[in-house]
This record gives structure tokens, C-alpha cells and sequence, in this order.
């Protein structure tokens, strides 16, 4: 809207070039600091409300910039000479961050003011010159991370994103259309810890930096991992507007690093965990036995005559056998629970929130039925069975690593015993408990 310069001013400045659709941006002020005119286009910087730069005729030119009353950016020296005495002809500059209300951002802004002399007044012109878009930092940023190969995204600080490069683009198969305005939620897999998420706001909330792996789904619905590096980003005012994100596809690398991981815990042969995935198993177990006062049981198996199997129908078949063992264990557990192969023919197990023997009985009936199901191999059928030790936290120790060797020495008691049979560790109250299988199946 073009504001019409009121006659009575147009009379005074008929000196001054005004015309109506001028772009500039400026106000006249007398010997003061009084406005007296304010050009259309100032409106759109200084006015808050309906643009008509005719409200701000009659405010003092402090009331709009503090830094004239007083503050040390504007030397006092350099206030008196402008502002009140008005014998001075040179001109004086100050930069100041403001708000483009027409293209809703902010602008870093030059305001110049020099003395100006109409039909012998002297007054004052404070000119408003844009010296770049405030975001011109992070506008410069955006047009380099066109040519990025990473994927960059901007978001607001209400998560809001602003803007993707193309390489985001090609990396999640979202069009840049369809995130603006959108949050990262829309990548989420559903597949990281929420504690990932929640370090990453305290981070970013801080004013820090955050790397991490992000576990997200493209478009197409495929998962990916994201080494992903945000930062807050501060405005010319100093204050959080962005975020952000620049982040690389490293699937490969958590690919192979999760196959080498598998390797160094799990065993080759049956797939099961590893003495070393067991142990920190135990670890966490015994931790959460102490924390939460629950209970839990290691029971150590042997297979029985094993190597008799391998020496009359090869080491091929004894592989197998072991195989079907670790099988028909993992079957009659719960998720939570585990087995492992620690070395031979020989299986551990952690059985979590146990209350009482019998729930670990349960749990080991179970396995020997299954465990002695013929297995057929090349038409013969070989039998399967077991010599077991059962330990149970606290009763039978308060640590795993004692745990396990009374299980193991329950298990060669039962081995002893003829094998084909599990034993509870005998614990100090001497009690004493030997389970006949052949009699149960
Ligand atoms: N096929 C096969 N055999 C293995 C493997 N690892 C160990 N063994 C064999 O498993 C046998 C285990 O020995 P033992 O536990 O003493 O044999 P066992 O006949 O079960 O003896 P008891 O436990 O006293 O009944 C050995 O002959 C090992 O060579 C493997 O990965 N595959």
C-alpha cells in the first residue's frame, strides 16, 4: 500500500526527491530526533502493525532505536552531534538487526543518517538500507549444499524442516516438496532406543552438537543408518533458529560391523551366542538379580556320549547333531532367556525371572523331552540325551561366575550319576536334589 507523503509535508521536503513509489527507506527527523516523515518502504521494517509509516510521525527516533538513548554502540559524543547539534555535516552509520514484515524474516539493516537541509531547516535523513537478509549466512550454506554430497537438512527449532538438498533427496527418496514443512519423524523406523532421541534434544536444546548412527526408513520403506552430525544455528541476534543435519548412508559399514560382531559373539556352527555373549549376558543378568531381587538360573548340559556319535558316523553328523541340540534348546525358551554354545557338545543357559526350582524344573522337563525325540539321520535314529546342572541366583551364589561353576559341578555330578539326568547344585543347607529322567520319560 503506498501511503500519499500529507501535503503539509510534501510542502516542507518539496526539496527532497519523494516520490510515491519509491523503494528506499527512510525517515526524516528534525534537530530532535522527532519523526517527521517516514517513507512508504520504512513501513515495512519499522511499523508493527498495518505498515502505515504516518504512525510513527511525532515518536522520538529513540523510541525505535535504543542503541540513541544512551547505549555505548552509540557514542555520546557522535548522539549530541546528530541528534542535537545540528552544525555538523557529517554523516554517521550503525547496522541493527530488523524484520522484513513483508517477507516475514529478518534483515540485517544499515541505518545512515546524515544532516539535510530543507528551505534552510536542517534536518535529519536516517536512511534504511537491507545489507543482507539475516538468514543470507544460512542462505549462502543452502545454495553450497545443493552441490553437497551429504544430505543436508535445515530444520526450525520447532522441528519443522525448512529445507533438504538433493542428495537428502536421493538418500531417503522423499522429494524436497514433500519434507518442507514436515518433521524428521517421517524417517523414523521405529527402530532406535527413545533414549537416543532424548540425548539428542537435551544435546541440541543446549546449544550443542550432536553425532550419532540414526536408524531410518526411506520412503520405499527400506532401513538405513544415518551418520548423522547436528548443530543449533544462531542468528545474526544470537538466537537458536536452526538446526542443522548433515548426515551420511553408512549401512555398508554397521553392516559388516554387525556381521563382525555376530561373528566375534556367536558360534559358528549353531548360530547360537558364544562363551563371550554369554558371560556379558550373565553380567547383565547378575545386575538386574541385585537391582530388582530377582530371581534367575544358570543350568550348564553336556551331551552324553557324544563322541561316540562322531566316531561311528563321522564329525559331518556330529555337526548336525549339535545343531538339532541347539535347536530344540532355543525352543522351549523365551526370548529373554538364553543359550550358548561354550565349546564341544556343551550348552549354557540363563533362564531369567525365576521365583522358584520348579520353574527352572519346568523349563529343563521341557528341553529333555524334546531333546530326546529320535532324530533321524541317513535312516537311523540317533538318541539324544543330556547330563544337566542347575544353579540358581541367590540361593546357589551371588555372582555369576559362581553361579556357573556350580552348575557345572552339578552337571558332572549328574554325569557321574550316569548321565541322562539334571541335578540342582547342592546348595549349604545341604539339601539334595536328584531327578530321575528315565523314570519321568
Ligand atoms: N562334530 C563335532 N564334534 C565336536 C565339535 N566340537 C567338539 N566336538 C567333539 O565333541 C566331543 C566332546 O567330548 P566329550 O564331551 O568328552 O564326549 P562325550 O562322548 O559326550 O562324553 P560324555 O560327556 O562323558 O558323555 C569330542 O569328541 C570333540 O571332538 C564340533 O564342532 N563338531
Amino acid at each position: 500500500m503506498e501511503i500519499p507523503v500529507p501535503d503539509s509535508l510534501r510542502k516542507m521536503f518539496s526539496s527532497v526527491c519523494f516520490p510515491a513509489e519509491s523503494k528506499r527507506a527512510f525517515l526524516v527527523l528534525d534537530t530532535n530526533g522527532t519523526i517527521k516523515y517516514g517513507s512508504p518502504e520504512v513501513g515495512n521494517y519499522l511499523c508493527n502493525d498495518n505498515n502505515n509509516p504516518t504512525l510513527l510521525i511525532g515518536q522520538s527516533v529513540a523510541d525505535i532505536f535504543p542503541a540513541l538513548q544512551g547505549d555505548l554502540s552509540w557514542p555520546e559524543s557522535i548522539r549530541s552531534h546528530y541528534i542535537f547539534s545540528p552544525e555538523s555535516d557529517n554523516g554517521f552509520e550503525f547496522e541493527f538487526v530488523g524484520w522484513n514484515r513483508r517477507e516475514g524474516r529478518e534483515v540485517l539493516l544499515k541505518a545512515s543518517l546524515a544532516p539535510l537541509e530543507i528551505e534552510d531547516r536542517r534536518f535529519f535523513l536516517l536512511e534504511l538500507f537491507v545489507l543482507a537478509s539475516e538468514d543470507n549466512k544460512l542462505h549462502k550454506f543452502l545454495e553450497v549444499s545443493e552441490f553437497n554430497g551429504d544430505a543436508v537438512a535445515v530444520t526450525t527449532v520447532d522441528e519443522l524442516i525448512e529445507y533438504v538438498n538433493p542428495a537428502f533427496e536421493e538418500l531417503t527418496g522423499y522429494r524436497k516438496a514433500a519434507m518442507v514443512g514436515r518433521t524428521h519423524a517421517v524417517l523414523n523406523s521405529g527402530m532406535q532406543e527413545p533414549q537416543f532421541f532424548v540425548d539428542m534434544w537435551k544435546a541440541l536444546r543446549a546449544g550443542r552438537t550432536f553425532r550419532g548412527i540414526f536408524v531410518n526408513r526411506r520412503q520405499n520403506g527400506s532401513i538405513f543408518y544415518e551418520d548423522k552430525i547436528i548443530r543449533p544455528y544462531y542468528n545474526a541476534r544470537g538466537k537458536m533458529s536452526h538446526f542443522i543435519a548433515s548426515g551420511r548412508d553408512v549401512s555398508e559399514r554397521i553392516q559388516i560391523m554387525h556381521r563382525l560382531e555376530h561373528l566375534a559373539n556367536h558360534d559358528c556352527l549353531t548360530g547360537l551366542p558364544n562363551r563371550n555373549l554369554f558371560l556379558d549376558r550373565l553380567r547383565q543378568a547378575e545386575a538386574r538379580g541385585s537391582r530388582n531381587h530377582e530371581g534367575f538360573s544358570v543350568v550348564v548340559m553336556d551331551l552324553d556320549h557324544f563322541k561316540a556319535i562322531n566316531d561311528t558316523l563321522g564329525h559331518a553328523v556330529g555337526d548336525v547333531v549339535l545343531q538339532t541340540a541347539a535347536c530344540r534348546i532355543r525352543q522351549c525358551l523365551r526370548e529373554e532367556d538364553t543359550v550358548a554354545r561354550l565349546g564341544g557338545d556343551e550348552f549354557s543357559l540363563i533362564l531369567t525371572e525365576i521365583s522358584s526350582t520348579r520353574d527352572v524344573m519346568n523349563v529343563v522337563e521341557k528341553i529333555v523331552v524334546l531333546l530326546s525325540e529320535p532324530l533321524a539321520i541317513d535312516g537311523r535314529d540317533i538318541p539324544l540325551q543330556a547330563s544337566i546342572g542347575i544353579a540358581i541366583y541367590p540361593e546357589h551364589g551371588e555372582d555369576g561366575h559362581t553361579l556357573l561353576k556350580h552348575a557345572d559341578n552339578a552337571m558332572y555330578q549328574a554325569k557321574t550319576a550316569g548321565g541322562n539326568d539334571f541335578q540342582i547344585f547342592e546348595g549349604k543347607e545341604k539339601e539334595h536334589f536328584i531327578f530321575s529322567l528315565q523314570k519321568k520319560i
